[in-house]
């Protein structure tokens, strides 16, 4: 009896185990129908995700296609489920996903990556984008619907559409829409994450530390930090040796950040391994635990949530907070004063025991906070901004004599010191930062999400509340149509004879509308002084090191593969001889 009870037991484990797998199949098949009809639904032009290599989970895939091609004609009119539509090249693809059944490599839909297939392929997110971007526009269409995994995400082609979400109606668009967990991580109450009327009244408190009069204030520390920054070269120079442009800038804007928004003198550049600068690597640092996590807080935010994921190392997180928690009480202590960024917080803080101001103050936290994203937001992307100057003008060699002739010129003018009423008179090395941060913007991609259902001017379009926003930033930087011969670097597209036809919305380093950068005018200020303070002295070539043409990296901010290498010669010198 019981070896019956065994054999039955043995033969129905097959079934048992067959019907498991076709429950979950079916389940993932529904699951996926439902998400995947969206832009279908909206009648939005979507693309299908492809991926061109055989993975283990695809087999989890075959059943649901073929279902899927089975039932066509049930499910069509409002399914657009992957390579649903069989045109006769669909056809094809599911002629070859039969094979995989046979062990054969295939071509077929991807799960559970909607179109972000980058995570195999090893393309930076931004280029993806930029990627749907050219695509949506090879085919005429004003805007166009991807899918972050489960996640529907509207791409506007149109910069008309671009103004509209950005500008216009931004009441419908107010937030960024990206993970943050203020509850687990206090350091993510900052302005660039917050949201709704949080976000609104920070930005408030914070305008007024923008202002033309504060940079003013600020420019005598920015300019003390790039006398570091111009030894370093020197020694670099004179021992022969190339220069690693992005480490340099980085130490550059570290130095210039920790000490506006901390006010503390970091010594990037003596103390090669400064806790800043340390830190601010690690924060930009990608792994493959980074990733896996980075993709898990898109595609399951509320599971994130539950699971009290973070955004930032906790030890990033209690370095930076100590940081500013010491130099307030420094500062407090010993009646202390500087002309930074940390004194304006500080004064906003010592607020709350102000029954008046109470409203406009700042809780210690959130003064940790908005330091932390001065420094984060700021040190990187100026940096970036400074690398691709400086490796396009040492590609041209005629633009960087002109703006080196510029330079001298203002120098001359102001007694031989860098001002700052004559950093403002460089216009063309305006246009030559103009032009970097057109060809490199610094972040490729700006996102938000829909915060109130909104309809598409002119369309029956109606989006959800909720639905992910991507604009590429690269994708209209590189338009032909708005920058004819776009890999060109040409500074005169900026200049005031053409300034007036560049198309609104096309040009967006900075983002646009009320949530515009609010460092733009620092992260441009302290650009300049580098430039400057490095042209006087230096002339710059490209290193054969550096991999030509320049390959983006992954990264939240711009980077290139393999890096970018300069080598160096004293200006003077080379005249004098
Ligand atoms: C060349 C340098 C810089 C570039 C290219 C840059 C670019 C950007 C972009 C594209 C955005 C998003 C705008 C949008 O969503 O519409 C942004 C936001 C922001 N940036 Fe910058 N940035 C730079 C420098 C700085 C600096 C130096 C700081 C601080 C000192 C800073 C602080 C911020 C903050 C706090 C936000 C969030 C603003 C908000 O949501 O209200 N940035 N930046």
């Amino acid at each position: 009896m019981k070896e019956l009870c065994n054999a039955i037991k043995l033969k129905m484990l097959p079934i048992i185990f067959g019907m498991v797998l076709v429950i979950i199949a079916l389940s993932l098949y529904i699951f996926c129908k439902h998400r995947f009809a969206y832009w279908h639904r909206k009648g939005v032009p979507y693309l299908h995700p492809t991926n061109h290599s055989a993975q283990p989970l695809h087999i989890l895939q075959a059943p649901f296609c073929i279902l899927a091609q089975k039932r066509r004609t049930l499910f069509a009119p409002n399914v657009s489920f992957w390579r649903y539509d069989l045109s006769p090249k669909r056809r094809t693809t599911h002629r070859a996903f039969l094979k995989f059944l046979k062990g054969v490599p295939y071509l077929h839909p991807t799960f559970p990556f909607g179109d972000m297939t980058y995570l195999r392929k090893g393309v930076p997110p931004t280029v993806h984008f930029s990627n749907f971007y050219n695509t949506f526009k090879s085919r005429g269409q004003k805007h166009g619907g991807v899918y972050q995994f489960f996640k529907p995400t509207y791409i506007p082609i149109d910069p008309e559409y671009v103004k509209d979400i950005l500008i216009r109606d931004f009441p419908h668009f107010a937030d960024r829409g990206i993970y943050h967990n203020e509850r687990d991580q206090p350091i993510l109450r900052n302005l660039f994450f917050m949201e709704g009327n949080d976000w609104k009244s920070m930005r408030m408190k914070l305008s007024p530390t923008y202002t033309s009069g504060k940079m003013k204030m600020m420019f005598k520390t920015m300019l003390d930090c790039s006398a570091p920054l111009v030894k370093r070269i020197r020694d670099l120079t004179e021992n022969n040796q190339i220069i690693d442009i992005k480490d340099v800038s980085a130490r550059f804007t570290t130095d210039v950040i920790g000490s506006c928004a901390f006010g503390i003198e970091c010594n990037s550049f003596e103390s090669p391994n400064s806790e800043f600068r340390m830190y601010g690597k690690k924060i930009f640092e990608d792994d493959v635990v980074k990733t896996i996590k980075g993709v898990f807080r898109i595609a399951c935010p509320n599971l994130a949530y539950k699971l009290k994921m973070v955004v930032f190392d906790k030890d990033v997180e209690e370095f930076f907070s100590k940081a500013v928690t010491d130099t307030y009480y420094f500062r407090k202590n010993y009646h202390t004063k500087r002309n930074d960024f940390m004194q304006l917080l500080i004064e906003l803080k010592d607020k709350e025991n102000d029954t008046d101001q109470k409203v406009n103050s700042l809780t210690m936290n959130e003064v940790i906070a908005q330091a932390f994203i001065f420094f984060v937001a700021g040190f990187d992307t100026s940096a970036t901004t400074l690398t691709f100057a400086l490796f396009e003008l040492a590609y041209n060699n005629d633009i960087q004599n002109k703006a080196r002739e510029e330079v001298q010129k203002i120098l001359t003018k102001y007694n031989g010191n860098l001002t700052y009423d004559g950093i403002h008179e460089l216009k063309y090395m305006d246009r030559v930062i103009q032009e970097t941060l057109r060809k490199y913007p610094p972040v490729a991609l700006i996102n938000r999400i829909c915060t109130e259902t909104y309809q598409v001017p002119h369309t029956n379009l109606t989006l959800d509340k909720g639905t992910l926003v991507g604009i590429s930033v690269l994708g209209l930087h590189r338009d032909p149509d708005y920058y004819p011969d776009p890999d060109k670097f040409d500074p005169e597209r900026f200049s005031d004879e053409n300034k007036g036809k560049l198309v609104a919305g096309t040009y967006l380093p900075f983002g646009d509308g009320p949530r515009v950068c609010i460092g733009l005018r620092f992260g441009l200020m302290q650009v300049k002084i580098g430039l400057a303070m490095l042209l006087k002295e230096f002339e710059f070539i490209v290193d054969p090191k550096t991999l030509l043409p320049l390959e983006i990296d992954l990264g939240f901010v711009m980077t290139v593969k393999g890096g970018i290498w300069l080598s160096s010669k004293r200006y003077n010198q080379q005249h004098d001889n």
